[in-house]
Parts: C-alpha cells; structure tokens; sequence
C-alpha cells in the first residue's frame, strides 16, 4: 500500500543544526544538503515525506492550517502563537530536547523598577502580555525584533522578555536576569487534521524521534 504524502515543517536558524542529526537518528535524511541550498522544500530518502524549511515563527501557522501535517519549533515561538490566537489546536506530542534556553524577564543590573505601569520590550508580545496579566501587574508591551538587550540601556523600557542561554548577552550590556518566564526546549507538533487523517504514518516517526531523543539523555 502506499503511503499519503506527509510534510514536515522544520524551522531555519540555529534549531535547525540540532533538528538534522535528530531526524537522521530516526531514519529521516534529506535528499541533499539543506544548508547549502536555496531551496525551501526538500525530497527525502522516505518517498512520501517532505521537508519544508520555513522562518521559526511561520511553523506553528503552517502545521495549525494544515499546509504542513507536522513540525519542529522552540516552546518560545509556540507559546507566542498560542497567546496571539494564531494557533488552537496543535498537538504537542515530544520534547525534542535541543535548543535549550530560557525565557526569562531582565533588568538593567541593580534597576529598580517603578511602582505603577511598566514599559516591558519583547518580540513575545502577546505571550508578555499575558504573563504580566496574570501576575496582576500593569505594562505596556512594546514590540521589538531583535537586540531586546538595547531598550532598557536606551530607556525604551523597563524590562524586557526575552531568550537567556549562556547569559552572555544580557552580560556584555549590563543586563541580569529578574523572573523565568518558562524553560524552552524545541517541540515536535502535529496539526488537528493529520492526527486524524494520518495517524498510523505519523505514530511511528513520533516513536522514533522519541527513540533518540531517549538515547541522547
Ligand atoms: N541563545 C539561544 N540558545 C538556545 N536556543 C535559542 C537561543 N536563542 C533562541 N533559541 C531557540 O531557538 C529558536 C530559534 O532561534 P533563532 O535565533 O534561530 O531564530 P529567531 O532569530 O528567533 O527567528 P527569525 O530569525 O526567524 O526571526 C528560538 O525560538 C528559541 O526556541
Ligand atoms: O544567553 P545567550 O547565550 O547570550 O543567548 C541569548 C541571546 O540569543 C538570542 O538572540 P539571537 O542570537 O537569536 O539574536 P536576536 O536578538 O536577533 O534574536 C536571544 O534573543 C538573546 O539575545
């Protein structure tokens, strides 16, 4: 019998270099070099799967529309989507184990904050949003895209929520950590429509991918 086709969405960017060797365990190569291409869908040695290769934030819509049936993105970029409404009902089947950080909020070493409103900088804006509503504290969130590190040096705000691994980052500008927000790994997920439809394919790569994400431990 043969099998449905089967995409799998796979964030670019540093997930990437861990994503690649993960899949190889679990039997899944691409057909050629991903990083030396630019191409942004790849042929597999599994004639009905694909790999599609997209930014980490467009994962979650991809797989939540069922354009891709299944994908790999930190908890970071899946918590925002869910915050946002962009997603509702992706499958969270395995922790994958690799990109590991945190997602914490930082201050300028030794800031004191203010009483009343706070002016918090992310590129999580509505995850932030939410964290500083449940912790019943007033802010207003600034949208940002990168180099969150420069607002509170240039008094753009007071905080602000962002990715800590090493640490060096909020160091080498006079940042430290203030509260985790969640611990982040990257995730494999699975949209609504495939869980259904294609079950029996996506079981077994789920089992392997578990397989060696148990071996690495
Ligand atoms: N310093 C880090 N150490 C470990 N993991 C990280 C680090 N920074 C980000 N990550 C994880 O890797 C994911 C992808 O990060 P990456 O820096 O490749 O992309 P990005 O810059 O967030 O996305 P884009 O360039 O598409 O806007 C993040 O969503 C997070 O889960
Ligand atoms: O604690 P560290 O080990 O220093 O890592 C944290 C840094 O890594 C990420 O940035 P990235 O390199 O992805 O750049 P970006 O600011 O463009 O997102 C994150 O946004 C921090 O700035």
């Amino acid at each position: 019998m043969s099998q449905q086709p089967l995409t799998i969405a796979l964030s670019k960017g540093r997930i990437l270099d861990d994503t690649l060797p993960l899949f190889e365990e679990a039997g899944i190569v691409p057909a050629e070099d991903i990083k030396k291409s630019r191409k942004l869908i790849f042929d597999t040695n599994h004639d009905h799967i694909k790999l599609v290769v997209i930014r980490a934030t467009d994962v979650p819509t991809y797989v939540e529309y069922g354009a891709a049936d299944m994908g790999v993105a930190g908890k970071d970029v899946l918590m925002e989507a869910s915050a946002s409404g962009q997603t509702n009902s992706l499958y969270e089947p395995l922790d994958l184990n690799i990109a590991t950080c945190r997602l914490m909020t930082a201050a300028l070493k030794g800031a004191k904050q203010p009483e009343g409103r706070i002016k918090v900088a992310s590129k999580f804006v509505s995850l932030t949003k939410r964290y500083f509503a449940e912790q019943g504290r007033q802010a207003d969130i600034i949208k940002l895209y990168g180099g969150m590190e420069l607002a509170p040096i240039m008094g753009l705000a007071d905080l602000i929520v962002d990715i800590v691994d090493t640490g060096n980052t909020l160091k080498a500008n006079g940042l430290e950590e203030r509260d985790l927000i969640a611990p982040i790994s990257s995730r494999l997920v699975v949209g609504k429509a495939a869980m259904k439809m294609k079950h029996q394919q996506i079981q077994p790569i789920i089992e392997k991918l578990s397989a060696a994400v148990d071996r690495r431990r």
